[in-house]
């Protein structure tokens, strides 16, 4: 292990293993009610900020960095069988088992997989369905899941049941033999609901002991949450977002401990040929040696703005305010925040003026970026989701999300403040400005908007 950082810490410094870290540790602000604890397993003896930095294992020339083995084909030594670890880089990669190895330490798996997005780790997974079988998910979803699930209902005999997964007893409503996979994202993209993974994990695991628990955890990566630890079968995720950190590259990560359950997948990928690229894997690997500073400084930023929009009268979502209705859940499964947060206007044309004025956030979809972002979900990342849909899920129309870097927080504040004045969002008050009356009621206009019919 010649990356491995030497010598051994002293027993004492090494009890920082499950440490936490939080925006309130940073800002000075109150901890929260118990964040919990990061269980360290799968070979971790250190604190996870510094098992982010160490990968195990290096080449013949103890490279500091791991090599891109740049490379389709590996020879053989004979015709029948013979030879070393990896033939095709479809099957395998040096590179990219690096990375995966990393990626199992780091999110306390038995193993992962990496794949060429997000997206295609959820088709992985998703291929572990037979037609006839029954998907139960939520109600506040990523708009490329609720797409794909659509396309699986309508294309692939699969039934989905969205439900509203805040509540653990709408999944017992529906749980039966016939379900063969839960999917839940907490918190939701991009109402920022939470999801109580033990409790539904029990449920559903008690009704039927062979359905799959797979958590999307792309809004708070591992370095908040761990969701194998709390009952989940499968963990998937989004390296495009907080784990590559840059916007420079798409990434898919899937973790499991089951090794049956890992082997099915990884016949998936190689059968379909969706792996990470050698380079891609290298650069996330890159990625993920940042992670811990990147996330604790987005998370303070975040904790600044939410409390920010919050004292001028907006209605803010983010679990790092007492005001969300479920922090206490929040931060019994969670060791942070993350840095993604959403607040209404209370009109919709309004909310496309802040948009458009601000200068430093950059309107853009996507989130877990060191550069802050602004977007309107309803015309961006959830425009998937047909109109129709969005209100019967209650999906303010008016909803814009803020994903929050590594700027300085007084410069993002200058530029949202200036944002909303400038849009008309607000009254301007001897005192400074306070929402507009409508907004903290969370009205929206329905106004017409595009949206992307994907299935006719
Ligand atoms: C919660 C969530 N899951 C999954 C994905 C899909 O990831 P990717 O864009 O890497 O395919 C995204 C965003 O795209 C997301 O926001
Ligand atoms: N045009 C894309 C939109 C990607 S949204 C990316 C990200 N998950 C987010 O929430 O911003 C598409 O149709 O998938």
């Amino acid at each position: 292990m010649s990356d491995s950082p030497q010598p051994e810490p002293s027993k004492g410094k090494g009890s920082a293993v499950g440490k936490v870290i939080t925006a309130h540790d940073i800002d000075g602000h109150d901890l929260p009610p118990s964040p919990a604890p990061s269980t360290p397993r799968n070979g971790r003896k250190y604190a996870l900020m510094t098992e982010l930095v160490y990968t195990e294992g290096t080449d013949q020339y103890n490279a500091s960095s791991v090599p891109i083995y740049q490379s389709a084909t590996f020879k053989q030594e004979s015709a029948t069988g013979g030879g070393g670890e990896y033939d095709y880089t479809r099957s395998g990669n040096p590179t990219r088992t690096h990375l995966e190895r990393h990626l199992a330490k780091i999110m306390n798996a038995n193993r992962a997989l990496v794949v060429s997005s997000g997206m295609g780790a959820l088709d992985v997974i998703t291929r572990l369905l037979r037609p006839g079988d029954e998907v139960i998910t939520g109600d506040d979803l990523y708009g490329g899941t609720h797409r794909l699930l659509k396309y699986l209902s309508t294309h692939g005999g699969i039934v989905v049941h969205h439900v509203d997964t805040t509540n653990p007893e709408s999944v017992r409503a529906v749980v039966s033999n016939k379900t063969a996979m839960v999917l839940l994202e907490t918190p939701t993209n991009p109402l920022i609901k939470v999801v109580d993974i033990p409790s539904i994990a029990s449920i559903v695991h008690a009704t039927n002991p062979a359905a799959v628990v797979a958590v999307d955890n792309t809004m708070l990566s591992p370095m908040l949450l761990n969701p194998l630890d709390l009952g989940a079968d499968i963990v998937y995720e989004s390296g495009t977002k907080y784990l590559s950190g840059h916007h420079d590259l798409m990434a898919g990560v899937i973790a499991i401990n089951d090794p049956a359950l890992g082997e099915k997948l990884y016949f998936t990928i190689n059968a379909s040929g969706c792996g990470l690229s050698p380079f891609d894997s290298w650069l996330l690997l890159r990625g993920i040696k940042t992670l811990g500073v990147r996330m604790e400084k987005q998370q303070a930023n975040a904790q600044r703005i939410a409390e920010f929009l919050e004292s001028h009268g907006f209605k803010v979502r983010f679990p790092g305010l007492k005001s969300h209705p479920q922090y206490d859940l929040h931060w019994s499964m969670a060791r942070g925040a993350g840095a993604v947060l959403s607040f209404e206007t209370g009109d919709v044309l309004v909310s496309e003026r802040i948009v458009e004025s601000a200068k430093l956030w950059a309107i853009s979809v996507s989130f877990g970026c060191v550069n802050s972002l602004i977007s309107m979900p309803c015309r961006m990342s959830h425009a998937s989701i047909d109109a129709k849909t969005r209100a019967e899920r209650k999906m303010p129309e008016d909803i814009i999300r803020l994903c929050v870097g590594i700027e300085d927080p007084d410069d993002l504040i200058d530029d949202l403040s200036r944002a909303l004045v400038q849009a008309g969002a607000v009254n301007i008050t001897p005192n400074g400005f306070s929402a507009l009356e409508n907004t903290s009621a969370g009205s929206s206009s329905t106004l017409p908007v595009a949206t992307e019919e994907t299935l006719q």
